[in-house]
């Protein structure tokens, strides 16, 4: 295998498709038709639009912003020598569609808005809302899943945390509480743990949460649910983008068929002793199994079952989803698949419709940016390394795998290292995406070319400082690659973020002084409420165009009308507002 090899998310190529909605898009593609900006002209070379993933602005500039303390050379110079090319915008709360401004922004929510430029609700809100409702008992999704929910087990699968970015504990209490008063009697939790978008070590205390809640509910209504299997969120079960089959495998034979290397006869017993007193990060813990006294597992999932996944967040669900529901499945040796009633919380996947069956309508993102592009002719070239090139392909695209029109995009994925903790290579494979990028920034043969660094992001979520601040220097290597492609071809630029992360490595006080327990720094793994920075510039952006000075609360959303004036076009009119002018100051 090469490392370059061309992006098969979509499962055009496996022939599974769905072709009114593939009619739908091409009918749609030719009503969107971007109309030529009054002011600005057609660009005519290329325009990289670079993303570098939780690369935040934090007012602390000490030894545990790794952004401060790292080489920046490319970064710095944007920020420094074009006063009205280089901001701060929101990337966190409402501004992009997360339910309040306490959460943080996260890569799905991240790249839907840069692409789609609108506020859209996330997953999360339309969960809650129809938890809150009931909507989701009355809805399809229960509905066809309900008589094996009652006639066997219910298992529930997921991320066991308030992280709140791929699922909340506060959602599940109210999944299971609801699956009991519609009469479930069984219900199996296969619990994963987080400690990436929460504290790195409190498993321990989220299984302890659910099964205090589990005993209750057990004695309150006479019923039988137990903790089932579990695992560190990067070893078992959730991985995305097709990085490393084996996590999913791990997940699928804890979870369907009981097999681990660890059993227990406690789901507490389990994450403790493999937390080894903490030695163990949650995201890395071993998958287990609850077994009884015999040694039988607990919650193997049998014929008749009902299984339903309950992270709202897409890209981590979607291969177990498939293992769990296609026929035809070769990623690895299922050894058994049983015939059970399969719903996501939500769908995951708009394109390959899948989990076919759901229990929340997904957000509706439509009129993305990229339909507009490709019906207006645009080529736009896309690229990341397997860890992230889904955000600037599925999640840039409103959560639709695979091309809306393959004669003018295309999406190239560098092989991701697999099997490792990302501090242990910081690097990652920043010089090879940039590599990749300048090969199409200089080829002539895309109008927009965007790319994703995963650096700050994967290596700041590992905790580890010193590596971090490599990962962020490797980054801005990167991006100095771009820019000289860029100043090479006379083209122009756009250069942002997701949302913070590597800007903030320990938890702070109140007065933002760091956080410390016996005398060491409290690791903050996750990402932040930080605003992020965008930087525009290059020889092709006419002289005029600077930033406004009216949008001071703009956040992600804006930053794609942005890009469709830098290209000469006016953008929808209900996108947020662009954040540049050619007006005089
Ligand atoms: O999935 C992850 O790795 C984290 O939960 C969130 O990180 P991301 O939103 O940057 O992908
Ligand atoms: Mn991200
Ligand atoms: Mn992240």
């Amino acid at each position: 295998m090469t490392d370059t090899a061309t992006h098969t998310l979509g499962v055009k190529q496996h022939g599974q498709g769905h072709p009114d909605h593939l009619q739908e898009d091409v009918a749609l593609l030719k009503s969107h038709k971007l109309k030529p900006h009054p002011t600005i002209p057609r660009a005519t070379k290329p325009i990289l639009i670079c993303v570098l993933d939780g690369w935040g602005e934090s007012e602390y500039h000490d030894k545990f912003n790794a952004i401060h303390a790292a080489e920046t050379p490319a970064m710095d110079e944007l920020r420094a020598s074009a006063p009205g090319r280089w901001r701060l915008i929101k990337a966190h709360g409402t501004a992009v569609g997360l339910p309040s401004d306490a959460d943080m922004g996260n890569s799905e929510v991240g790249h839907n808005a840069l692409g789609a430029g609108q506020i859209v609700d996330q997953g999360a809100k339309c969960v809650d809302r129809s938890l809150e409702t009931g909507e989701v008992w009355s809805g399809e999704g229960w509905r066809a899943i309900q008589d094996s929910a009652r006639a066997g087990t219910l298992h529930l699968i997921g991320l066991l945390s308030d992280g709140g970015v791929h699922s909340r504990y506060d959602q599940l209490q109210l999944l299971m509480e609801g699956a009991v008063r519609q009469g479930v009697r069984r219900i199996r939790l296969h619990a994963l743990s987080d400690g990436r978008d929460v504290g790195e070590n409190t498993a321990v205390k989220w299984v302890t949460k659910a099964q205090g809640d589990i005993d209750r509910w057990n004695s309150e209504h006479g019923i039988d649910i137990r903790i089932a299997s579990g695992g560190g969120r990067m070893h078992v079960t959730m991985d995305r983008y097709e990085s490393d089959w084996a996590v999913v495998k791990a997940g699928y034979y804890a979870h369907v068929l009981g097999e681990a290397p660890n059993t227990y006869t406690s789901a507490i017993d389990a994450v403790t002793d493999l937390k080894r007193n903490n030695e163990v990060s949650d995201q890395w813990v071993d998958p287990w199994v609850v077994v009884d006294d015999g040694g039988k597992p607990v919650g193997a999932v049998q014929d008749g079952d009902a299984v339903v996944t309950f992270n709202f967040r897409a890209d981590r669900m979607v291969e177990i989803s498939k293992a769990l529901e296609y026929e035809e499945f070769d990623h690895f040796d299922r050894k058994r698949w049983p015939k059970i009633k399969f719903a996501g919380i939500m769908q995951y996947d708009g394109e390959l419709k899948l989990p076919s069956i759901y229990l929340v309508p997904p957000p509706l993102i439509e009129r993305a940016s990229e339909q507009y592009l490709v019906g207006s002719g645009v080529r736009i070239f896309a690229c990341s390394e397997s860890q992230k090139i889904g955000h600037v392909t599925f999640f840039w695209n409103g959560n639709r795998s695979g091309y809306l029109d393959k004669n003018l995009e295309e999406f190239v994925e560098i092989k991701s290292d697999q099997g490792i903790s990302f501090d242990k290579k910081p690097e990652m494979k920043a010089a090879k995406i940039a590599e990749r990028v300048k090969e199409a920034i200089l080829s002539g043969k895309y109008d927009v070319i965007r790319c994703n660094f995963p650096n700050s992001d994967m290596v700041g979520h590992t905790g580890k400082l010193k590596a971090t601040v490599i990962s962020c220097a490797a980054a801005d290597r990167g991006v100095k690659v771009l820019l000289d492609a860029v100043e090479e071809v006379g083209g122009s630029f756009l250069v942002t973020a997701d949302h913070g992360n590597a800007e903030e490595m320990v938890k702070r006080n109140k007065d933002g002084s760091p956080k410390y327990t016996d005398g060491e720094p409290e690791v903050l793994t996750s990402h932040t409420l930080n605003p992020v920075p965008i930087a525009i510039g290059g020889p092709g952006l006419p002289k005029n165009i600077r930033f406004r000075e009216d949008l001071p609360g703009a956040g992600l959303t804006n930053v794609t009308a942005t890009y469709i004036n830098m290209l000469g076009f006016e953008a929808p009119d209900f996108y947020e507002p662009s954040l540049i002018t050619t007006d005089k100051p």
